[in-house]
């Protein structure tokens, strides 16, 4: 059986940052993302009893050793769940710029997760594909809906209450989410591995468990009522506290470099001249503005003023997981 998938990268407004169960991808804390109309991940998965193993080409390419043992890994998941032993070939398309640096690791297992469940003839509800895309990735799990997306934590050991819930639709709220590309020199810490670290070692870890569920309420009630001064301090303090923590890791890290601070301070400039911008990050040094459609000119005007700033993507709410005729 063969089927086709998309789905769409996400951003995080409060950042899912830690694992309490590596093994099952579960998270210390409840997040809540913007699925991105811009990004997307087109994924077809053919699975037939000739096949001897997975085999993954992404853009063409069939990926490396390491990469494909991932997937298999994941595979076998939907695999089991499906009751079969069947191999699959899998072909992955990512509509996310490489330039962008951007996680397409969210919108690649959601659309992965959509397509292999489909193909492999797994009947699925998209509480369930949040729950397989989360074995993938744990930000993969929002991306299975569009818009504004909460990544509920969960209680149980079992994983079996940790999945994404839509909160509000795309169309409800128009953000504008600028994508600003750095010059930047290759992500030295993956955000697993960074993740893991600062949970096992960092003296500022407590501090961000006992804050985030704070910040969380305040965006869902900016969200209630379309604050976005609201929305956008919170969604600023909480990734300076989730950087903060790796800054306590040991070893110490630092996801920043130079032109993360250029944009952060004229960020906070533009806000000083009356035009509301907020900003994000996520694990590496580039930078997401969040702003108004109607500030969207100037505050990308000045974006590309500054010497650091490699190339701008412009992007708004997007849609969720879709399947594709193949
Ligand atoms: O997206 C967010 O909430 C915040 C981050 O992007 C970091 F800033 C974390 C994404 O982590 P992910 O790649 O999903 O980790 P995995 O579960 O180890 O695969």
């Amino acid at each position: 059986m063969k089927a086709t998938a998309k789905a769409h990268t996400n951003i995080a407004l409060i950042k899912y940052w830690g694992k309490r169960n590596e093994a099952l991808i579960l998270p210390t804390n409840s997040s809540l993302s913007i699925t991105l109309d811009k990004f997307y991940t087109t994924t077809t998965v053919e699975f037939n009893k000739e096949q001897a193993t997975d085999e993954f080409y992404l853009d063409g390419q069939q990926v490396n050793e390491k990469e494909q043992k991932k997937i298999t890994k994941f595979l076998d998941v939907i695999r089991k769940l499906a009751g079969k032993q069947e191999y699959a070939i899998i072909h992955s398309i990512n509509n996310v710029p490489t330039a962008a640096g951007f996680a397409s690791s969210a919108s690649g297992l959601a659309a992965l997760a959509a397509a292999a469940t489909k193909a492999i003839g797994l009947a699925v509800d998209r509480r369930m594909l949040s729950q397989i895309a989360r074995r993938g990735s744990g930000s993969a799990c929002r991306s299975i809906y569009g818009g504004y997306v909460e990544w509920q934590k969960g209680e149980k050991s079992d994983g079996t209450d940790s999945y994404a819930v839509p909160i509000l639709d795309a169309k409800e709220w128009d953000l504008t989410v600028l994508s600003v590309m750095l010059e930047s020199k290759p992500k030295k810490v993956l955000s697993r591995e960074g993740m893991k670290r600062t949970v096992d070692t960092s003296v500022f870890y407590d501090g961000w468990l006992q804050s985030v569920d704070n910040d969380l309420s305040i965006v869902k009630q900016a969200l209630a009522v379309k604050d976005f001064e609201m929305l956008g301090t919170v969604v600023e303090k909480n990734a300076l506290k989730m950087h903060a923590t790796t800054l306590g890791a040991d070893p110490p890290f630092l996801y920043w470099q130079s032109g993360t601070l250029e944009v952060m301070e004229e960020v906070a400039s533009l806000r000083s001249n009356g035009i509301q911008a907020y900003f994000t990050i996520d694990a590496g040094p580039n930078v997401k503005v969040l702003c108004e459609p109607k500030d969207e000119q100037q505050v990308i005007a000045a974006l590309n003023s500054l010497v650091a700033v490699r190339e701008i993507f412009v992007c708004h709410p997007g849609p969720g997981v879709t399947y594709v005729p193949t």
